[in-house]
């Protein structure tokens, strides 16, 4: 398991996929930058022009809601339908669900109308989309964790998308699949954009392994959780953090990988 997942990003790295991300305004240096480190290449764009060009020459796309407008949101409808219609991966971020009505509304429409590949939210934002697509038993528990995990295998069984909840320790949910991933460090969470990232790089991993959605999730999500981990052991606050994590993207070897990778897994999610 530890072996195969760090082959997916030995993957990445040799193939070195397009990622296509329509995303915020916050995120786009850090993402196409931790996008480059992993080995993929990075493209962002937003004209309606030039959407169905761009995603025929992609590997996956990524849609991040984080800072969006009416103009954004056809885009992204544009992207989607091309990536669609081709049979290409496309991965939601849905930053900030919950938070207002038009939010809200998009995301609604963006899931419900175009089923994404792979959903990777925090367990608020999991936890709202879920809500927001018929879920109404346990929303308001203070068990977090717990409450998320409800919410993810709800909006995996909605939508049929991998869905990841991220934080302390990360959740894949699949169709009656469940892995945690149990690396990273709190100094992730005092940087702008990680999740977004994680989202990018969820992209990359689905672009090398497009039948493969799952493991790709897994992989993806397991190399953001080690290279956090080793990026907080050399940075002094969240500044330095950052230039390390792009570090640690860049040179990690497979068997610090595989040393420090912590993943459990369970083949019935819905036991758990
Ligand atoms: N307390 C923590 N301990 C370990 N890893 C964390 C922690 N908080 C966040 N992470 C990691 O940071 C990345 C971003 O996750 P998260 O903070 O949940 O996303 P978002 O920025 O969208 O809220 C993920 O790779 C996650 O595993
Ligand atoms: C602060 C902020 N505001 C709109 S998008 C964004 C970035 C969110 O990034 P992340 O969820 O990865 O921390
Ligand atoms: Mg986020």
């Amino acid at each position: 398991m530890k072996q195969e997942t760090w082959s997916r990003i030995a993957a990445v790295r040799h193939q070195s996929p397009l990622v296509h991300s329509i995303t915020n305004y916050v995120v786009m240096n850090n993402t196409a930058n931790a996008l480059l480190a992993a080995g993929a290449s990075p493209i962002m764009a937003h004209a309606h022009s030039e959407m169905e060009d761009m995603v025929a020459i992609i590997g996956a796309l990524v849609v991040n809601i984080g800072t969006l407008d009416e103009y954004w949101v056809k885009s992204m409808e544009l992207a989607i339908a091309q990536a669609t219609a081709l049979g290409k991966p496309w991965v939601l971020d849905p930053v900030g669900a919950g938070a207002t009505p038009y939010r809200n509304e998009v995301l609604n429409k963006l899931i419900t109308d175009y089923k994404p590949s792979v959903i990777r939210g925090n367990a608020s934002e999991i936890m709202a989309l879920a809500s927001m697509q018929g879920q109404t038993k346990g929303v308001d528990s203070t068990n977090a964790a717990e409450e998320a995990m409800e919410a993810a295998r709800h909006l995996q069984q909605a939508t049929g998308a991998v869905v990841c909840i991220s934080g302390a320790t990360d959740y894949i949910v699949g169709n009656d699949k469940l892995v945690a991933l149990h690396n990273g460090h709190p100094l992730m969470s005092r940087v702008t954009g990680m999740g977004c990232t994680a989202t990018a790089l969820i992209g990359a991993f689905c672009a090398a392994h497009p039948t493969e959605l799952f493991e790709a999730t897994v992989a993806a999500m397991a190399l953001m959780g080690v290279a956090g981990e080793i990026a907080a052991e050399q940075a002094m606050g969240p500044g330095t953090m950052q230039l390390h994590f792009l570090d640690a993207l860049y040179i990690l070897q497979p068997e610090d990988f595989i040393q420090r990778l912590q993943i459990t897994q369970q083949q019935d999610a819905f036991s758990v």
